[in-house]
């Protein structure tokens, strides 16, 4: 299958020379590495705003192909970049920031009204649109960046840093956004993010640069799970997982995975607030025992059948990686002691079952 990234560029920085190297098939893209290793360069060559060389492909866009000659203009490359600093016009009111995006030449006016309107209700800006830029908190600058992007039609986001500047709870409030404008507009993205679990909920796949070159890449899951990409993450890894809520009452939440085959109900604890139809929720992955048989007279309300994939040593544990029974392939990795893994016998391959309490899922949205 053809990629739909194509990056093979090279930017010269002072004494930094970034050349980042890689393709990837999925439209959600994570960028992740250590500050300076060259994610926000590698989003403005890609936007256009840094003169890189070489090759950037988006979809069936060539933005910039130096052999052909080809090296389009920012305001060309229809793609609209969100800046870690939101670079909103202070001293006008949120409808005009919003519409600062739009390009008259780029669509019809009816296409354009249809996108305001549309980025409005997404990012449910209504009782904003008057407010001027200071009045604002910094979540709420964060949306209105996102939805002037968003009016610019463009064909690809890029954001940086999406939600840096944000606390917990904050953040908490944005990430839904960020999914509905995935969900909703099936927009393709770049995504720079330090954080694994923002990148794990919004990405399908994650590049890591490591001093201004691409050294590893894959599945969040592939790439979080390695010891040595950084290595406490590994050790504190979370899973996420997507399910379809299947009963919601005051004492618990039945739950499944959203292509589980057979359909296996998951026990949560009760969500508050209003019914859902689905939620994401996160498993870190020392919370998850593994058993060869089904356990009996256990209080833990999941008990779910697996095969183990394969087995990464960490430092001081092993993560033991299981694929669920889902259509689509699932992966999801459980933290055992090296101990357990060899009194267990466990080697890939094996059926075994994921054990774990209600109140281990923390709840995403
Ligand atoms: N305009 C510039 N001129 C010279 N050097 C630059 C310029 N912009 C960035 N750099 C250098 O290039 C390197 C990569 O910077 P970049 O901002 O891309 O890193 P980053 O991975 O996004 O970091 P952070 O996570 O801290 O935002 C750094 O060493 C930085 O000092």
């Amino acid at each position: 299958m053809k990629p739909f990234y194509k990056f093979d560029f090279q930017l010269p920085l002072g004494a930094f020379d970034l050349h980042l190297k890689c393709q990837s098939q999925a439209t959600m893209l994570g960028l992740f590495g250590a500050s300076g290793c060259g994610k926000s360069s590698s989003l403005k060559a890609i936007a256009g705003l840094h003169k890189a060389f070489g090759t950037i492909r988006c979809g069936s866009h060539v933005l910039l192909d130096s052999n052909l000659g080809i090296d389009l203009d920012p305001a060309e490359r229809a793609i609209g970049y969100v800046p870690q600093n939101h670079c909103l016009f202070p001293h006008w009111n949120v409808k005009r920031n919003l519409l600062a995006g739009q390009r008259p030449g780029h669509c019809d006016a009816l296409a354009r009204k249809q996108r305001f309107e549309e980025a409005v209700a997404i990012l449910e800006l209504a009782p904003l649109l008057t407010r001027r830029i200071h009045q604002l908190s910094g979540g709420e600058r964060q949306r209105i960046a996102l939805g002037r992007a968003l009016c610019a039609m463009p064909d690809l986001l890029l954001l940086d840093e999406p939600m840096a500047s944000l606390d917990a709870s904050l953040k908490q409030r944005i990430l839904p956004f960020l999914l509905r404008v995935r969900e909703e507009l099936g927009m393709p993205m770049i995504i720079v993010s330090h954080n694994p679990i923002e990148l794990q909920l919004l990405c399908e796949e994650v590049i890591v640069v490591e001093r201004g070159q691409a050294t590893t890449q894959g599945s969040p899951l592939e790439v979080f799970t390695q010891a040595q990409i950084y290595p406490g993450i590994a050790t504190a890894f979370e899973n996420i997982l997507e399910l379809n809520i299947i009963e919601q009452n005051p004492e618990q939440t039945l739950a499944c995975l959203q292509d589980a085959n057979p359909a296996q109900p998951i026990v949560l604890a009760p969500i508050p607030g209003p019914s859902r139809s689905h939620i994401r929720i996160g498993l870190a992955a020392s919370d998850l025992l593994i058993a060869l048989t089904p356990p009996v007279g256990i209080s833990a309300r999941n008990i779910i059948a697996c095969r183990i994939n394969r087995i990464q040593n960490l430092p001081t544990a092993c993560l033991v990686i299981v694929q669920l029974q889902t259509t689509t392939p699932t992966e999801i990795a459980a933290e055992l002691t090296s101990s357990a893994v060899q009194e267990l016998g466990l080697t890939p391959g094996m059926d075994t079952y994921i054990v774990f309490k209600s109140n281990a899922a923390r709840l995403y949205l």
